[in-house]
């Protein structure tokens, strides 16, 4: 009889065939396809899809190469199902290996004794390079337990896997946990794709893991929705992307757009520092008014008549007219740039009907002498006369985003007209000449793009991409038509119709076109209409109202998953309570879950990084420590002129235990990057830098430097606190919250 192991190799061992058969399949397709020689153009477009089909299969079969499969289930019925990475089936059809994502897996993540949903025996296989190294046996039958074969448990699903993953050496990047998804993240990995769903955690609870994994799920589960409209995530800054960036990937998923807010509008850098203050007034729910009163205060109404001369002639431009012209162009509800032709129109009508008043006079008092004619050609002059398109330009600018923006900040009356409601220091602190851009500037810029509308660049850059998509598909027809007349000898081939035949550049361009080889996530990025079926952010406190506003833009259906921590807060402009964050833009339209089991930190540490949470809120409950390690957390003062040397030479030992994090505030940054220099496997950052990563040990630098440097130094110390996986010192003087604690080994 084969011991577990063994039994589940022979498994094992069937399902690698069966990926290995599902792969030389598609690759000798794939092949097939490319070597198949056809002169059709719409065959060989065809053909470039499918092979691009059969490239994302291949991925996705790479991709669960490594732990193809880690879970079975047993029912009371004798039915086993083998739970995977991706669904596989044997070449009758039968199913072999259940995708983790499927309904049928679910009991694996799920099922207690309490609650088994038919479960006997739920098993966690590992494996290594094709081979099971461990097995392990959770009973869920509540008989068997009676008789002593099995215990109630901790709640906790596949404890020893689990901790095993969670002690586990951090490699600098972010893993799946497809293994090891507990009953509660589960819950939130497979709620319904309608709606805006906010997930409130604490530190480590594995709000990122969850938002990763349901971005797989949803996928999986609603493809033919998705998959054209593709996901957005949105995260903190570039290095938290690099930090989750292959997640997706190793679950066979693409589709997903990764974008920091200040990447958020095409074609822009935005990365521009600036003060806090500056950040936290832009990003205030009540600048998308300040943004529609700026673009207002562009369709201008002169107070006094305004003159100008056309060939001689003095014309007169009233202030009743223009503000005639205006409420009509406005009454079309267009945006800005796309009413200007309205307004245009009308002004150029006045001044050419006052001109032929003017030009066409009858001395002698009878009727104007101009006819149709005339009036076209007076109607030409004016439009042709620099002072008049001056004028226009004046009353009713065709305006950017960037233009709008630029000429607000950098203009006292223009701002204390478009935001009367802002205080003089407020308004000060918009104040600035140029045209680089910070992060909180995105939010704004794309406000005045919605109002702006389109001024003519868009239009522009697509009219360019035709031209290029036709000349180079007149390339293809011409490479068509040449190669065909050697290859015609035979008779019955001669009937063939070639691309040439039937198709001319513009008709093939099109075509190329609507197949855009581009990846979803390059064409959404270079389109800032783009609206994706899904949205998830993460480290969601972060943001402002107005970058909500943003945000709800790309998601029209409304459909996101929103996780974060309200008591990890730093940014200027981000929220201290969901309802505050979430008000402006969502209403009450949006549904809370909650997660309090800390899968990251050790209890040792947080139990020191309780009392902060303490100060932040009083009424917040620190996330609970699946696992404690034994080890306690460690602090020295040493005196800021010697700490940087002191850093170097500790980080230094940290690096026997893995990943390390040095954590210091922003006056002391540059100073303890030097000293620390490029050490393998150590990272220095601020808080900011290091919000939603994780090290196996963290050294935090100068604590009192990282609380009162912000207005959220609370914050961003339990933020701090809370990224080791193992082990956390603390370097510098300690701030009041952190003295008298039992929890500290200190060191001398
Ligand atoms: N079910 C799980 N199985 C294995 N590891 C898990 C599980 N849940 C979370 N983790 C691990 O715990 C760590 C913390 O997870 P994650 O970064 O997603 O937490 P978070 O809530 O986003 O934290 P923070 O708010 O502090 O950024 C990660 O290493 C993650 O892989």
């Amino acid at each position: 009889m084969l011991n577990p192991v063994e039994a589940e190799q022979v498994h094992l061992t069937t399902f690698y065939a069966a990926l290995d058969h599902e792969r030389e399949l598609a690759e000798r397709r794939r092949q097939d396809e490319q070597v198949a020689g056809t002169r059709n153009a719409q065959a060989l477009h065809q053909r470039d899809g499918r092979v691009r089909d059969l490239n994302t299969r291949l991925a996705r079969l790479n991709a669960a190469e490594e732990g193809l499969c880690f879970g079975r289930l047993d029912s009371a019925d004798g039915e086993v199902l083998h739970i995977g990475r991706l669904g596989l089936h044997d070449r009758e059809y039968e199913p072999l290996l259940v995708d983790w994502r499927a309904p049928a897996a679910r009991p694996f993540y799920i099922a207690t004794a309490v609650h088994n949903q038919g479960v006997v025996r739920r098993r966690h296989i590992q494996s290594r390079l094709r081979k099971v190294v461990d097995v392990q046996d959770e009973q869920l039958d509540l008989d068997r337990t009676a008789d002593g074969e099995s215990r109630l448990g901790t709640g906790v699903m596949g404890e020893a896997v689990l901790l095993k993953a969670l002690e586990a050496r951090r490699t600098g990047t972010m893993e799946s946990i497809v293994q090891t998804i507990q009953a509660d993240q589960d819950r939130i990995i497979r709620s319904d794709l309608p709606g805006v769903l906010v997930v409130q955690g604490g530190p480590g609870t594995g709000k990122t893991a969850i938002a990763l994994h349901r971005a797989a799920y949803l996928l999986y589960t609603h493809r033919e929705q998705l998959e054209k409209r593709g996901i957005l995530v949105v995260g903190p800054n570039p290095t938290f992307l690099r930090f989750i960036g292959q997640v997706l990937p190793s679950l066979g998923e693409d589709g997903v757009r990764l974008v920091t807010i200040a990447e958020l509008y095409p074609e822009l850098t935005a990365t521009r520092p600036e003060p806090a203050e500056v950040t936290e007034v832009k990003g205030r729910a009540v600048l998308a008014e300040v943004i529609a009163k700026a673009v207002a205060d562009r369709e201008w109404v002169p107070r006094t008549p305004l003159k100008l001369v056309v060939d001689g002639t003095e014309l007169t431009v009233d202030p009743a007219v223009c503000a005639d012209a205006r409420d009509r162009a406005r009454a079309r509800r267009l945006t800005h740039n796309q009413a200007r032709p309205y307004f245009l129109t009308d002004i150029i009508d006045a001044l050419t009907a006052q001109y032929a008043d003017i030009i066409g006079a009858d001395p002698l008092g009878g009727e104007n002498l101009l006819d149709d004619y005339d009036l076209e050609e007076l109607r030409n002059e004016v439009v042709a006369e620099p002072a008049v398109q001056a004028l226009l330009d004046q009353l009713w600018p065709n305006l950017s985003p960037q233009q709008l923006l630029v000429d607000l900040y950098g203009d006292e009356d223009r701002l204390a007209l478009a935001a009367p409601q802002l205080s003089a220091l407020d308004r000060e602190h918009l104040l600035r000449y140029g045209d680089d851009w910070s992060p909180a500037d995105v939010p704004l810029l794309d406000e005045a793009a919605e109002l702006l509308g389109d001024d003519g660049r868009e239009a522009a850059r697509l009219r360019a991409e035709r031209a290029r998509a036709i000349a180079y598909a007149q390339g293809s027809l011409d490479v068509l038509s040449g190669s065909g007349s050697t290859d015609f000898d035979d008779e019955d081939e001669s009937e063939i119709l070639t691309a040439k035949d039937i198709l001319d550049a513009e008709a093939l361009a099109a075509r190329y076109e609507a197949d855009d080889d581009r990846t979803l996530a390059e064409r959404a990025g270079a389109d800032r209409r783009w609206t994706y079926g899904h949205v998830i952010v993460d480290e969601a406190q972060e943001l402002s109202p107005m970058a909500w506003r943003a945000i709800a833009r790309r998601c029209p259906l409304r459909s996101m998953t929103l996780v974060g921590d309200v008591a990890q807060t730093g940014a200027a402009g981000g929220g201290t309570s969901w309802r505050q964050a979430l008000e402006s833009t969502f209403g009450d339209r949006w549904r809370l879950a909650e997660l309090t089991m800390n899968y990251r930190t050790p209890a040792e540490v947080m139990e020191l990084a309780g009392h902060v949470l303490a100060q932040v809120d009083p009424t917040a409950k620190a996330p609970e420590s699946v696992r404690s390690t034994g080890v306690k957390p460690w602090h020295v003062d040493v005196v800021p002129a010697d700490q940087a040397a002191y850093v170097s030479k500790v980080a230094a030992e940290e690096q026997q235990h893995g990943q390390v994090g040095v954590i210091t505030s922003r006056t002391r940054l540059e100073l303890v990057q030097e000293a620390v220099g490029d050490l393998r496997d150590v990272t220095v950052l601020t808080v900011a830098g290091a919000k939603g990563l994780e090290f196996d040990s963290v050294l935090v630098v100068d604590p009192e430097g990282i609380l009162l440097e912000s207005p959220r130094g609370l914050r961003d110390l339990y933020v701090a606190l809370t990224r080791c996986t193992q082990r956390l010192g603390v370097i510098g003087d300690l701030p009041e919250v952190l003295r008298n604690s039992d929890a500290w080994d200190v060191r001398h």
